[in-house]
């Protein structure tokens, strides 16, 4: 595979199924999606990469153990002094002291420093390195376990942008593309998709096996189905239950948006929307026969009167 090329791990799409495997290409970082509720985090430092390193261990649930003498960044300090974040944050006012510290990085399940330090830096990263936990190491990219990327998040989903530590500034405009670019609401569609997929784990419960294997399948299908956009139809009560009474319980069918056109649960503002935006994208021949402008008005106003 050559370096311009796109390489992927096998899939469950029939398509790939082709038995051609791109070559390894070595050095990059593995990706992960760290769950560190109430998990003990070590961060060293006060300034403004400290800031940022807070601000997302905060939405990760984390429990932070911050060490820095003050004045701390007013981020910083706006977050211990807030309620709703103090209880996670535990702010030692003082330097930290490398080996001789009474706090152990052994006691964490993750090391940071952002700190101006570099040798104090270098020292905490040793001591990380003997008792295998992972540490970032703000100023000295070659010592870190793993590095940060230009983040962002819109609910449940997120989106991490790595350059491999060459260009971090550029790793963020590149994320602001795909943030300029996103569909919008893209959210709610994963919020629907996820209560879809949770509803049909009720009905069907387990893990593994050929059951598991069919609840993948379908799920797989469901979404190809959907497609991204009308997934978001999946926040409605009925809409879920309908397709798992007439699709799941049914032979596993594959029920797709046309199939259920006529039901009065679907939200007609949604069903709006999803029309007006397949006739822009598509033209009025490929949305297919007996939907008009006219026929659109008249089902928003008749909506609107009905409020
Ligand atoms: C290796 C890494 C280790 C790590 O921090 O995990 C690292 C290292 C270093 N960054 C430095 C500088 C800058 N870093 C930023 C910004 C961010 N840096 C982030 C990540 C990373 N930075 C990791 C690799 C990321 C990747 O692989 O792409 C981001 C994405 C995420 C985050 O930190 O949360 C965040 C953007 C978030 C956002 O905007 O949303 C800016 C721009 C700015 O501040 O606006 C500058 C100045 C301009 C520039 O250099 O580009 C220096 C000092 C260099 C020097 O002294 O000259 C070092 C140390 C070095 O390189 O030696
Ligand atoms: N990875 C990244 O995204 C970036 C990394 N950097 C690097 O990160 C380092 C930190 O950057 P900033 O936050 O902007 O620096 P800063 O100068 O604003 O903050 C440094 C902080 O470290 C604290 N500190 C110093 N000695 C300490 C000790 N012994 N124990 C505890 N805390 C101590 C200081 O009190 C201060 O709060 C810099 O050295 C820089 O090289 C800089 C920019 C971006």
């Amino acid at each position: 595979m050559s370096s311009n090329q796109v390489g992927k791990p096998p899939t469950r799409d029939e398509k790939d199924q082709d038995e051609s495997y791109p070559s390894i290409q070595p050095g990059a970082s593995l990706l992960l999606a760290l769950r560190l509720a109430k998990r003990p985090i070590l961060l060293i430092g006060g300034g403004l990469v400290a800031s940022q390193r807070l601000y997302f261990l905060l939405e990760s649930d984390a429990e932070i153990t911050l060490i820095s003498p003050g004045p701390l960044h007013p981020s910083i300090q706006y977050r211990i002094d807030d309620p709703s974040t103090s209880n996670q944050i535990k702010w030692l006012n003082r330097p930290y002291l490398g080996g001789e510290d009474e706090i152990k990085v052994k006691d964490f399940d993750l090391v940071m420093t952002a700190i101006d330090d570099n040798e104090l830096s270098k020292e905490v990263c040793e001591l990380c390195r003997k008792e295998r936990v992972m540490v970032n190491v703000a100023d000295i990219p070659p010592q870190c376990d793993f590095y940060f990327g230009a983040q962002l998040r819109k609910g449940p989903l997120q989106i991490l942008i790595s350059t491999g530590g060459l260009g971090p500034r550029a790793g963020a405009m590149i994320r602001d593309i795909i943030l300029n670019n996103l569909p919008e609401n893209i959210e709610d569609s994963v919020k629907g998709i996820g209560l879809l997929r949770s509803d049909l784990r009720k009905r069907a419960p387990g893990v593994g096996g050929e059951l598991g294997q069919k609840r993948m399948d379908w799920m797989k299908d469901i979404c190809d189905k959907w497609g991204l956009d009308k997934m978001k139809q999946f926040n409605d009560d009925d809409l879920r239950n309908q397709i798992l009474d007439q699709g799941w319980e049914n032979d596993r069918q594959i029920i797709g948006p046309d199939d259920l056109q006529g039901h009065a649960s679907i939200s007609r503002m949604s069903m709006i929307k999803d029309k007006i935006s397949s006739i822009s994208l598509e033209g009025v021949t490929g949305f297919g026969l007996g939907v008009t402008i006219a026929s659109l008005a008249a089902l928003y106003m008749s909506r609107r009167g009905s409020q």
